[in-house]
């Protein structure tokens, strides 16, 4: 039945659709999306696997394109019932310039809100970051806060500012007319660390891991809490946003939900260890802590070499002083709003997660 011709008449668009989240979101459209008809992958570099998926019930299109070129973005949405933007330059390395960021983040969403008004697509879901909230310059904690806690928002680095600003833009499109003579519906979600199948920080680490003869070493307390997010969870939460945006369009336009799961909180490098534990490596003796004034040190050392080398290489190393201020910082999120508004439960338990994570490892 939800198979039959008929059924079938929905567009979607996914941004970034060979990303980590993006190729996540695009399997997960294609399993849980009885309406689709045709799922448009819109991304700078398609990935191989697209191939595999075009076999199936839904017209699968490739597209091979840039955000920040308004013409590009508009020829892609025109048609779309559902545009699902994950698109975004996720760089907190110095590897790409501020000016890059911002027009990939703030000027590529411009561009994607810009073209559901000039085509008439109704429906925007945006993946913003809990980066947009904190942790902020002043490494104020946020312990299990939700999207209505009081916090002070401020950042310098062009990550968070390009996607706060992003959301922004988002939000404020709500209720817009659209082509047509209907209003266009938004709403953001704010996933906290995301980890999963794909994800290559984690392999960073494992690598990293075997160079040290299967150690690690321990840099940040394990009293330092983080949020983290299986990516299938992330993903079907964008897959019923979507869904439920038409029906629930007073309730759910022009609000913002954190993406949690039942993770544990824990430090980042604690909760690393849940996977890369399993494949072999060790946390060396969790009471020696690398001291933090040498991190700090570290870090900036290795800002001055990223700007001293910038002209004969790019040296753009996982510690910075942004990183590490991220790293030390308490962000925990504790929320139930997207089961209030539209009936979210995770789909995968953190056994699963776990699993799922550590074959990929
Ligand atoms: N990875 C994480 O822990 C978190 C990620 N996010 C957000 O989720 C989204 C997806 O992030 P990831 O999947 O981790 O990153 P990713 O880098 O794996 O995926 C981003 C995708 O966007 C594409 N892209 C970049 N610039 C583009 C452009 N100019 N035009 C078209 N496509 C372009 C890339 O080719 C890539 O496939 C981003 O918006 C990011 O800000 C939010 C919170 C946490
Ligand atoms: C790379 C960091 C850990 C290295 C610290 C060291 C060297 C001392 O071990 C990562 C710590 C926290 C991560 C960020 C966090 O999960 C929130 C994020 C949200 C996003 O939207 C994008 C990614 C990120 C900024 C993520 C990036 C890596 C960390 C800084």
């Amino acid at each position: 039945m939800a198979d039959s011709a008929e059924t079938r008449k929905l567009v979607y668009l996914v941004t970034g659709g060979c990303g980590f989240l993006g190729e996540h979101v695009v399997r997960m459209l294609l399993q849980r999306e009885p309406r689709l008809y045709e799922l448009r992958v819109f991304d700078l570099h398609l990935g191989p696997w697209l191939e595999e998926l075009k076999t199936g019930p839904v017209q699968v299109t490739a597209i091979q394109g840039d955000v920040t070129q308004a013409h590009e973005v508009a020829a892609a949405v025109a048609g779309a019932h559902v545009v699902i933007h994950t698109a975004g330059l996720v760089d907190v390395f110095g590897r790409a310039s501020p000016e890059t960021i911002y027009e990939v983040n703030v000027q590529g969403t411009k561009n994607v809100i810009e073209a559901c008004v000039q085509t008439g697509t109704r429906f925007l879901v945006y993946t913003s970051s809990m980066e947009v909230v904190g942790p902020n310059i002043k490494g104020h904690p946020f312990y299990r806060g939700n999207e209505d806690t009081p916090y002070e928002a401020i950042h310098r680095h062009p990550y968070p500012c390009s996607k706060a600003q992003a959301e922004r833009l988002v939000l404020e499109a709500n209720g817009r007319k659209v082509h047509g003579g209907l209003s266009l519906v938004t709403c953001a979600l704010r996933p906290t660390g995301i980890y999963g199948e794909g994800h290559q920080i984690m392999r960073d680490f494992y690598h990293q891991g075997l160079r040290l003869g299967g150690r690690l070493f321990r840099a940040i307390p394990a009293s330092v809490e983080h949020s983290r997010v299986y990516v299938g969870n992330v993903a079907w939460m964008h897959v019923l946003v979507a869904q439920e945006l038409e029906q629930r369009a007073a309730l759910m336009g022009g609000q913002v939900y954190f993406c949690y799961d039942e993770s544990p909180y824990k430090s980042y490098e604690d909760f690393n260890m849940e996977f890369l534990g399993p494949c072999g490596l060790r946390l060396v003796d969790t009471r020696l802590l690398v001291p933090y004034w040498l991190l700090m040190l570290l870090a900036t050392l290795n800002a001055l070499l990223q700007w001293l080398l910038r002209p004969l290489l790019l040296y753009a190393p996982l510690l910075n002083p942004y990183t590490l201020a991220v790293a030390n910082t308490t962000f925990t999120v504790s929320t139930n709003k997207a089961q209030r508004h539209f009936g979210y439960k995770p789909l995968f338990s953190w056994e699963d997660s776990r699993t799922r994570t550590i074959r990929w490892v």
